[in-house]
């Protein structure tokens, strides 16, 4: 049987398709952007169509560019941006509305409702979630009322919801199967955590009817084979994981008290908490780390909205680098007396503070700030953020004490940063060689179960470090700094205005 295997990382703003030889290591890639729509102020869509598409396109390219063809491929694994919701029509398989994506706020209103009507300990309880307008529920539910129509043919059982991952595999297998898995069910509000299915107080509390819903599988499950009219010939699905719960198997995150965290657009920190299901009391996610061979891992998570996005802004709305690499080397030439704080709140604070109204701000502003403290500042946040979500966990979970913070993500390939993260946690930070992590722990979850790759212990022993970075700081500046940062970040609650 041929070892190779194809990961689909279909994320935020682009798909990347990534083929990998039977020795773990990357033989191609191929990645296409797609185009964000913002219909309103704080609405964020996608178009299913063009997502598609994208995927069908990269997947091609990453055989081509490998010189594999599809019958050389043991195993695909799929892997995806959360919580976006798509709803389609069973008969034609036309999505009735573009993709609601995680990031788009419409369900404010609705998600203040059901906080006020105290319904927040419950859901709780049953779905380690907060309620908030990042989850897919209330985005469904929005769908069903204001599409023409969508309440009585999704009552009728003519319409089928999914996230990505669910409408990918509806098309890649030709409309045959209607699934998603444990990690991606986690984050809709609707599924019970501790029992692994949908619960029916959530879906009626929603107004989300029963016939809507995939069958939620294991992490490497049953997910069918793709349709032989679009690669040439049938290929076996053997994985599938939301992309963060992805990254921390990729990360080799298997022993409880790992931590992964991943820079990209936003960052994502996940604790491994093993079998045991931790509540947190910091306003943390208690969320399906992964669930493989019928045995669930619970972890802990922290999301912070805005990571590598204000380096962006840094460089697309206000100028001051040409590219994103630029930004290391400003902030090392920045005056560091200049204690200057910026608080990234572009679209509300998200873990542990879950303020959606917050908005940016920049603090400790004078004569001698210029364009490199500025970009510290920005480069700071994120460490000073990752800060305040490992001091959560910590405080959440016994386990959690004494932590490596392993890294990946676009942001990790700044030295600067990643010393800056180091020295603001007094704990060391480990990048891997492989930064292609979500895509490897789809690919290693897809492999292992088409029994070509090796066994988690296996896997975790090829795990290796590129650089550790430990704290140098003076304990007396990274408490003051951290103080200036607690105060920025309640001067910029919404409640404080
Ligand atoms: N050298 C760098 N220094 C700082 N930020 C960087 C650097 N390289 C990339 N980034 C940031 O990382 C992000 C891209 O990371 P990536 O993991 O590709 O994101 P995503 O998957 O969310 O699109 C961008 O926001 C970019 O600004
Ligand atoms: O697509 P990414 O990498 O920005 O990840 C998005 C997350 O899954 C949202 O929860």
């Amino acid at each position: 049987m041929p070892g190779f295997v194809l990961a689909i990382d279909q994320g935020t703003t682009s798909t990347r398709a990534i083929a990998f030889d039977d020795g773990l290591h990357v033989l191609s890639v191929a990645q296409q952007e797609f185009q964000q729509h913002f219909p309103r102020s704080g609405w964020v869509e996608h178009d299913p169509e063009e997502i598609w598409r994208t995927v069908l396109d990269t997947t091609r390219l990453a055989l081509a560019r490998a010189a594999l063809a599809a019958s050389d491929i043991a195993a695909i694994g799929i892997t995806n941006q959360r919580e976006t919701v798509i709803i389609w029509d069973r008969a034609t398989g036309k999505p009735i509305h573009n993709a609601v994506v995680w990031q788009d706020r419409r369900t404010s209103e609705t998600c203040r409702r059901l906080i006020d009507d105290g319904a927040e300990d419950m859901i709780r309880d049953r779905t380690g979630l907060i309620v908030d307008p990042y989850f897919s529920a209330t985005k469904i539910a929005w769908l069903l009322d204001n599409v023409e129509g969508a309440r009585r043919r999704a009552e009728a059982g003519e319409l089928a919801f999914g996230t990505i991952d669910s409408y990918l595999l509806w098309r890649l297998t030709g409309g045959r199967v209607h699934a998603t898995d444990a990690t991606n069910a986690s984050r809709t509000l609707l599924f019970d955590i501790a029992k692994n299915d949908w619960d029916d107080e959530l879906l009626g509390l929603f107004g989300v009817p029963r016939a809507l819903l995939p069958r939620v599988e294991d992490c490497d499950g049953e997910f069918g084979e793709t349709d032989p009219s679009l690669f040439g010939v049938a290929i076996p699905i053997r994985g599938v994981a939301g992309d963060q719960h992805a990254a921390m198997v990729g990360q080799a995150c298997f022993q409880p008290g790992m931590v992964k965290s991943t820079y990209g657009t936003g960052c994502f920190a996940v604790l491994n908490t093993g079998a045991e299901r931790v509540a947190s009391g910091s306003r943390l996610l208690t969320t399906i780390g992964y669930r493989l061979a019928g045995k669930t891992t619970f972890a802990l998570e922290g999301s912070i909205f805005v990571a590598g996005a204000a380096v962006q802004w840094l460089r697309d709305g206000l100028g001051l680098i040409e590219r994103a690499e630029q930004s290391g080397g400003m902030a090392a030439a920045s005056n560091e007396e200049e204690m200057i704080y910026l608080v990234p709140a572009f679209t509300g604070l998200g873990a542990p503070w879950w303020d959606p109204e917050a908005r940016g701000a920049i603090f400790g502003l004078t004569r001698g700030t210029g364009p490199n403290e500025l970009v510290r500042a920005a480069l700071e946040a994120v460490a000073y953020q990752t800060a305040d979500l490992l001091s959560a966990m910590k405080r959440d979970w016994h386990g959690a004490r004494e932590t490596v913070l392993r890294v990946d993500g676009g942001m990790v390939a700044s030295d600067w940063t990643m010393q800056r993260l180091a020295d603001l946690l007094d704990a060391p930070v480990d990048r891997p060689v492989v930064l292609e992590t979500t895509a490897l722990g789809a690919a290693w979850i897809a492999g292992q179960k088409a029994g070509v790759w090796p066994d988690a212990e296996g896997f975790a022993d090829r795990w290796r470090l590129h650089r550790r970075f430990e704290s140098t700081m003076e304990p007396k500046l990274r408490e003051a700094k951290l103080k200036g940062w607690a105060d920025a970040v309640s001067r910029t609650l919404s409640r404080h205005r």
